[in-house]
């Protein structure tokens, strides 16, 4: 029979891609940069008290290519962290310098499809781990949003629960053997945005993304059923990383 999981959901997410304003920037005077630097700074500490606390996480990389400069991640126990998140990095004078193209709303999700029955799987320290992931500070991040196909005979959701699972089954076999290589972070976004899923990964090596994905599209889960949105990939930021690039 056709019928839906109980998903397991933990920490909402909420990834701001954002542009630089590199004109502006070289535009403005040095102390108009330095203090929008400090003022960026500043708020970035906030974000690492915050993961010090365990009550939320955040990865900032640097994106390559044209549709985006920085990637700010950020996990919250709630949406409305997350707006004020947003809103206090929009009052930083940093943001006049940047705009956003791109950003996605989602929320940490197991599919359970792994479930021990009688266990309350919350309780259960790993799957706490994977539900309110501190975020790896590793090399690389690779976002993608993804949808399961609704086409014709190509209906996940008309697959039995059986079916799906033996097929999860399948997919998380060639997942673990990038065990220690990428990390995964499964965010599930029905509701919040436009795709049904967003899949964050995270490498030190960048052909690891290659390797993955490429295996996988050879897996029925993804090569039947999975429709791709737009991949974006980026290198870790540190903060004299940060400084670096943004001295003129
Ligand atoms: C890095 C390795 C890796 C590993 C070990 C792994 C394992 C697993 C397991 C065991 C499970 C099911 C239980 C749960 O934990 O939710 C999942 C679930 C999921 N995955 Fe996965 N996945 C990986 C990696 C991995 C990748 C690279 C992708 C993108 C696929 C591709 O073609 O580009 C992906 C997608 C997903 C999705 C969208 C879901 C939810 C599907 C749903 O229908 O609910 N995933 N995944």
């Amino acid at each position: 029979m056709s019928e839906a999981l109980h998903t397991l959901e933990g920490w909402y997410a909420y990834h701001d891609f954002r542009k630089i304003d590199w004109k502006k920037w070289k535009a403005a005077s040095a102390d108009e940069r330095q203090a929008a630097t400090d003022e960026l700074l500043r708020f970035l500490q906030q974000c690492g008290a915050n993961e010090e606390a365990k009550e939320g996480s955040t990865a900032i990389y640097t994106i390559l290519g044209h549709k985006a400069d920085v990637l700010f991640m950020y996990l919250r126990p709630t949406t409305q962290e997350l707006e004020e998140l947003k809103t206090a990095f929009n009052k930083t004078r940093f943001a006049d310098f940047t705009t956003t193209d791109y950003s996605y709303v989602s929320v940490v999700e197991l599919s359970n499809y792994v479930n021990s029955p009688g266990e309350d799987p919350k309780q259960n320290p790993h799957i706490r781990e994977r539900l309110y992931p501190i975020l790896p500070k590793w090399e690389h991040i690779c976002f993608y949003p993804m949808n399961k196909k609704r086409d014709g005979n190509d209906n996940w959701y008309m697959l039995s629960t059986e079916q799906r699972r033996e097929l999860m089954y399948s997919h998380g076999m060639i997942g673990r053997k990038y065990a220690g290589k990428v990390k995964q972070v499964i965010t599930g976004s029905l509701g919040f945005d436009d795709w049904e899923w967003g899949v964050t990964l995270f490498a030190n090596d960048p052909l690891q993304f290659k390797y993955i994905v490429y295996e996988m599209r050879f897996d029925e889960v993804s090569a039947r059923y999975g429709e791709f949105g737009t991949f974006l990939f980026g290198n870790i930021l540190t903060e004299d990383k940060l400084k670096n690039i943004l001295s003129v």
